[in-house]
């Protein structure tokens, strides 16, 4: 498969986006001023800084706390998230028609995308100075400003001192300096190629890797460590103390939603090889597993099956040190390895396991040593072997599973030990039976000589009859491989699965998930229509075309090629000349001579050869391999082949007749995936990041301009900007949102019907007609729209807690003082109590007195008693008065008892009353 990116479909592409530009939807602002209508100046591009700015506020690495000041993003903080604040407004009045952003949230402002300088544009650039983007001879931009034009020719004087005479097709307008570095390029004036690349370019130069395209988050992959991760920002996004672009912010966003919304959320990330795709995913997921429960130990988890992942599922390439690829088993180029795990264990095993694998070095098997590469620059195989034992660990595998594991992959290698002896003169082959077939059928669980038989001899079916076919040395070959493929592929699956299992308390307790994967997707506009929404609608280029060439029933490429795949007698040839026969109509679709065609992709042409299509879309594995593995001892390959057995089954019932009764083709099974996975995908929310990777050296501080545009072409991005500013990315239903926000109303809506809440929120914060559609069932917003009216939300139940507080403190602080006094009185009471009795005990324990002073003290309490006995006579007179008697022992006669017991309580409050004074007076008598 070639892959060769013409020239031509990509300025074709650039040229429908030019053409697009020049119709300029009506509901956006000219791409330029044609006559400046204020003599206002333009904004400065340093402004002061402010008297109070602290140096803390100013995050380095463009990591801006909300408020702050000296950060490139136009959004601010207002009482209405439509009202301007002053130093904006002034901004706007004095670019009265030049579409700077008035905030974030104010869109509808900005500019359609590039745009050649119009002849009465170019004048007002003349006498202002404006910068504008020059394209070089050789294909870069530079900046300048235009000094003056004849005809069709303009004279740029550019920044490096150099003057030069362009056409005028080769200027386009560039953005004000104030704009420069703005963290969302839907914010750009000008979203033309010059302008977008610069951007990126300025903030990459500060190690600023995330940037907004709209709803699409970019990141350009550092090839360095640039110090934007940790607990710390963890917590500060979490917190939304930040706002500029991240993984995190992205992470964030996704976690909230799918506890807002209870809907499932995806987090999709594209790009090249490495362009940092699985640093991404692993960014992200250790931001979910530190939400999910850092306490409970599952963060950790999370990172831990990360090593395992990528122990199996990663590997050299010539692109990437630890690319995520398929199948590269049994087959590999120069300067690429295998799976790391191959060399870990190799590398890093004990000498026991070792000697139960009989195992050697990486170099002595055919699988790993094809390839010149063994060992990769900084990383030690061994070390990581003893890392991923661990998590195997923390992921709770058991020894003896992960004993099979290690069983699996020697086999792997030394099944692709196993070599071949000719038979006979017709090329047939047979197996020699050496240690690497003894080794790996005992790996297996098999004896030699059934896995010979497996290698050398098929088996067909002839009418009642079987007959026994000997193989070719080609035929053996690919049997061998077939089977380690599979092993392999088996093994990684049901890893995934063990690691899934352990992973899912998480989705016990929330019933909701948020998937990592890596795929790119667009959104659909249909149900704008179906919704009753009137819209500027937004041309865009749509694959429904490519989409239909590969997989429309029953002449899509793939329903053909499964077609071609059931005929014996077909071939590469017949195969090609079937798909020029019946796809030549469809304009994705390019004849090639002989066996090749072409396919017009979203991202450019690719050239397709044909040679071993329908080998390699027929089922790899052949039957015979299929019952060696379900008679082999071994759980793990068993279960393989049952699992196997299954899926033919289930998807023979869906596809009857397709291919063979009994198999299932790679194409349809691939299909088959993908179709799983879209369903998957649609019953989510997805949030987009975009990987760009700077340069192929894979080295930081390299921006190659020419690598950059080709891989935001490819994706869309650019597309996707456009549509964001001129389309409505947000939806939502009305009874979702009048419920989210219908509590921000100041007067009461009586109808309670969601739809004319929905319409009262909007009215009454005064957002703008054009920046929301109203439709049938679900509201439609422009970029920025909700985010607004979030913060306002975030206001108003920020002033409800706060009142709360106040009037929960005011009750807390009353009922304290209460209680206080309450125990102040109480304390008071017990404690004269307690000390009365204790008085002469506590003298002797705690003050050191001579034997006089007790002797003294002693006397004082008989005093003491001599005096409350005569008080009391003097006062009452009969004893039995003086007593309080408990409930239930109240005095047989009583008619003598005439007080009543309020006076009791009285009197027994006296008798404390005067002891207290006499304990004080006394007390001071022994202090002096
Ligand atoms: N955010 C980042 N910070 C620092 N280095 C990074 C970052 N992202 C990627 N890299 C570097 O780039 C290399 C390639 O990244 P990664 O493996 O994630 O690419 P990929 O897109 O997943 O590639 P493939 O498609 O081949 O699997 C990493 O090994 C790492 O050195």
């Amino acid at each position: 498969m070639t892959l060769t990116a013409t020239k031509s479909s990509l300025e074709e592409m650039l040229d429908s986006l030019r053409r697009r530009d020049g119709e300029k939807p009506k509901d956006l602002p000219p791409s330029l001023p044609t006559r400046p209508t204020s003599k206002a100046r333009l904004p400065r591009a340093r402004r002061a800084l402010p008297d109070n700015l602290k140096v803390d506020d100013v995050n380095v690495k463009g990591h801006r706390r909300k408020g702050s000041f000296g950060n490139k993003k136009m959004k601010i903080d207002v009482e209405s998230p439509y009202i301007v604040k002053s130093e904006e407004k002034i901004m706007s009045e004095e670019l009265p028609q030049c579409p700077v952003p008035k905030s974030a949230n104010s869109t509808a402002s900005v500019s359609p995308p590039p745009g050649e300088l119009e002849h009465d544009n170019v004048a007002y650039y003349i006498k202002k100075k404006l910068n504008v983007w020059c394209r070089q001879p050789k294909g870069k931009w530079e900046l300048g400003t235009i000094q003056s034009t004849s005809g069709e020719k303009a004279s740029v004087s550019l920044l490096n001192g150099n003057v030069m005479k362009v056409s005028r097709l080769e200027l386009l307008p560039a953005n004000p300096d104030v704009l420069e570095g703005v963290d969302d390029l839907i914010h750009l004036s000008y979203l033309n190629e010059p302008s977008v690349l610069h951007n990126l370019q300025f903030r990459y130069s500060q190690d600023i890797i995330y940037s907004k395209a709209g709803p699409i988050l970019i990141a350009l992959n550092p090839f360095k460590d640039v110090h934007v991760y940790g607990n710390d920002l963890l917590s500060d996004y979490r917190q939304r103390t930040i706002d500029s672009p991240h993984v995190y912010a992205m992470a964030d966003a996704a976690y909230n939603e799918m506890i807002r919304d209870e809907v499932n959320q995806s987090i999709i990330i594209s790009g090249e090889s490495g362009s940092g795709k699985t640093e991404t995913a692993k960014i992200a997921m250790q931001y979910l597993a530190a939400l999910g429960g850092g306490s409970c130990g599952i963060e950790n988890e999370v990172l831990q099956t990360n090593f395992i992942l990528e122990a199996f599922g990663n590997a050299k390439t010539s692109r990437n040190d630890n690319s995520s690829r398929f199948s590269r088993v049994v087959q590999l180029a120069n300067g690429e390895r295998s799976y790391h795990i191959f060399y870990q264990l190799c590398a890093g095993s004990s000498p026991d396991l070792k000697e139960r694998l009989n195992l050697r070095m990486a170099s002595e098997y055919k699988y790993l040593n094809q390839s010149d590469c063994m060992t990769i620059d900084g990383v030690d195989d061994a070390k990581n072997f003893h890392q991923l034992m661990k998590a195997l660990d923390v992921v709770r595998m058991s020894k003896e599973d992960q004993e099979h594991v290690f069983k699996m992959l020697a086999a792997i290698l030394w099944l692709g030990n196993i070599s071949f002896n000719a038979a006979d003169n017709e090329n047939h082959i047979e197996v020699v039976e050496d240690e690497a077939v003894t080794t790996a059928a005992s790996l297996m669980g098999c004896s030699s000589q059934e896995l010979m038989t497996a290698l050398s001899i098929r088996k067909i079916q002839a009418g009642k009859d079987t007959i026994a076919k000997m193989l070719t040395l080609r035929q053996a070959i690919d049997t061998r491989d077939a089977l380690a493929k599979f092993i392999y592929a088996n093994l990684f699956d049901w890893l995934v699965e063990q690691v899934n299992k352990s992973l899912e308390v998480g989705k016990r307790r929330t019933g909701r998930s948020i998937s990592i994967l890596d795929i790119y997707g667009f959104e659909s506009f249909q149900d704008y229509e179906l919704d009753g929404v009137d819209w500027t609608k937004v041309d865009f280029d749509d694959n429904q075309e490519c989409l239909d060439l590969f997989e429309k029933k029953p002449l899509g490429l793939l329903s053909l090629l499964d077609e071609e795949s059931n005929f014996p007698r077909a071939s590469d040839l017949t195969l090609a000349n079937k798909l020029k026969q019946h796809l030549n109509a469809n304009p994705c679709f390019k004849e090639e001579m002989g066996r090749a065609f072409s396919v017009r992709h979203y991202a450019g042409e690719v050239l397709y050869d044909t040679n071993g299509f329908l080998e390699k879309n027929r089922d790899p594995l052949p039957s015979d391999s299929i019952q060696l593995l379900s008679s082999c001892t071994c759980e793990l390959l068993q279960l393989f082949s049952k699992t196997l057995n299954q899926s033919q089954k289930q998807s023979n019932s869906f596809h009857a007749g397709s291919l063979d009764s009994k198999k299932q083709s790679v194409g349809t099974k691939f299909k088959g995936q993908l179709f799983k996975l879209m369903n998957q995908l649609e019953s989510t929310t997805p949030h987009f990041i975009r990987c760009i990777k700077p340069n192929t050296k894979q080295l930081p501080g390299i921006y190659d301009e020419d690598l950059v545009l080709q891989q935001l072409k490819c994706c869309g991005v650019l597309e996707v900007v456009r549509i964001s500013r001129a389309g409505y990315p947000t939806r939502m239903m009305h009874q979702e949102f009048a419920r989210r926000y219908g509590f921000l109303l100041s007067e009461v809506n009586t109808s309670q019907d969601p739809l004319s809440i929905s319409v009262s929120v909007l009215q009454q914060f005064n957002i703008p007609p054009e920046m929301y559609q109203v439709g049938f069932t679900k509201l439609y917003l422009r970029t920025g729209q909700i985010a607004a009216l979030e913060d306002k939300r975030k206001q108003f139940l920020h002033g409800i807690v706060g009142i709360q507080k106040c009037f929960r403190s005011h009750q807390a602080r009353s009922r304290y003082h209460e209680l206080k006094n309450g125990v102040k009185t109480i304390q008071s009471f017990i404690r004269g109590e307690i000390d009365r009795r204790n008085y002469g005990v506590m003298l002797k324990s705690s003050i050191t007195i001579s034997s006089e002073k007790i002797e003294e003290i002693n006397a004082v309490i008989v005093l003491q008693s001599v005096i409350r006995g005569w008080l009391i006579r003097r006062h009452i007179k009969g004893k039995d008065r003086f007593k309080i008697y408990p409930e239930n022992a109240r005095p047989r006669r009583k008619s003598r008892s005439k007080i009543p017991e309020v006076k009791v309580i009285y009197y027994t409050h006296l008798i404390f009353e005067i002891s207290t004074k006499l304990n004080t007076y006394f007390l001071k008598v022994l202090i002096l």
